[in-house]
């Protein structure tokens, strides 16, 4: 279990981009949502001890993340946003190269841990290619798997799927979803699909805050019966803005289709909607723009 208590960091500039952050993680995979800007990776770089945070604690099982960093990384598993240069090197040498780092200095028990982790990211047929030839869906695969080196129990995975397509994406997740079995992964991102499809627990960072935080079927629960929707003439659009609270708009077969928070049905052609975690989304930082 990772506990979180009033995290707070203030970059040199001023910007507080993390705000009393205070977030229980149990084992599974947990969804960390939050739009642009929203301090996720703030979030992430403080667990993993890239950035040591201005206030507040971080403890993983009985390690003190602040007091003992160290400690941390020998149990981390980090796949950051952008995983920097690719070398020309193969994916074989790389991963090799990078659990020498992690400490398997003992060559025979190293080629089974690589060969083990190229085969399970099903990167083995290309194991032998240059990294900077690798499809984005490749490299994030390959980043994975040196985040895996060492059987993490924590694992740490910014944005993961930005710029996969949709079968990539699918094949990403499906293997995140695998390690989550036994390891608390934290998956930060803005695609609420991703954390609707995966995570049994999840939470919401708004500027810096803690918004919202349980399961996705609780929070969708918590709209039952509030969530209207109906397909209108996209130039009717502003108008509907103006009369409700309209927390989504999709165009679906060409058409618009609005959904609008409200406790009773909000006029003629609305029905009710069955509620999504995207749902939720979008409400939450409605909510928080009409407060500000
Ligand atoms: N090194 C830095 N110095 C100053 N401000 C920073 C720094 N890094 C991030 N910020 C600011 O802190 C806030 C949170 O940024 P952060 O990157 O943590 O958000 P995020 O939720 O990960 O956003 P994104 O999805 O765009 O990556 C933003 O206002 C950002 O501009």
């Amino acid at each position: 279990m990772l506990h979180i208590e009033n995290l707070s960091h203030v970059y040199p500039n001023g910007t507080r981009a993390l705000d009393s952050v205070s977030l229980q993680v149990p084992p599974g995979m947990f969804g960390l949502l939050g739009p642009n800007g929203a301090g996720k990776s703030s979030l992430m770089r403080s667990i993993a001890t890239l950035q040591t945070p201005t206030s507040g604690t971080i403890r993983f099982g009985d390690i003190d993340v602040l007091a003992d960093p160290e400690a941390l990384r020998r149990t981390l598993g980090y796949l950051p946003q952008d995983f920097g240069v690719y070398p020309r090197v193969s994916a074989y040498e790389m991963l090799d190269h990078i659990a020498v780092l992690k400490g398997y200095a003992a060559s025979g028990e190293r080629r089974t841990v690589v060969e083990a982790l190229l085969n399970q990211v099903n990167l083995w047929p290309v194991r032998h290619k240059a990294l900077a030839g690798f499809s984005g869906g490749m490299r994030q695969r390959f980043g994975i798997a040196q985040a895996l080196i060492g059987q993490p129990r924590l694992v740490i995975v910014d944005e993961p799927t930005a710029g996969l397509d949709p079968e990539e994406s699918n094949r990403f997740l499906n293997l995140l979803a695998e390690i989550a079995e036994s390891t608390v992964v934290i998956l930060s991102t803005h695609i609420v699909q991703d954390v609707a499809n995966l995570c049994p627990r999840t939470a919401m960072l708004v500027g810096g805050k803690i918004v919202r935080v349980g399961a996705p079927l609780d929070l969708i629960g918590e709209l039952r019966g509030r969530i209207w929707q109906k397909v209108i003439d996209k130039r009717e659009l502003e108008a509907h803005r103006k009369a409700h609270e309209v927390i989504a708009t999709r165009l679906s077969s060409g058409r618009t289709v609005i959904h609008v928070l409200a406790d009773r049905q909000p006029g003629p052609g609305f029905d009710t909607a069955e509620g999504s975690l995207e749902d939720v989304y979008f409400s939450t930082l409605s909510s928080l723009r009409r407060a500000a």
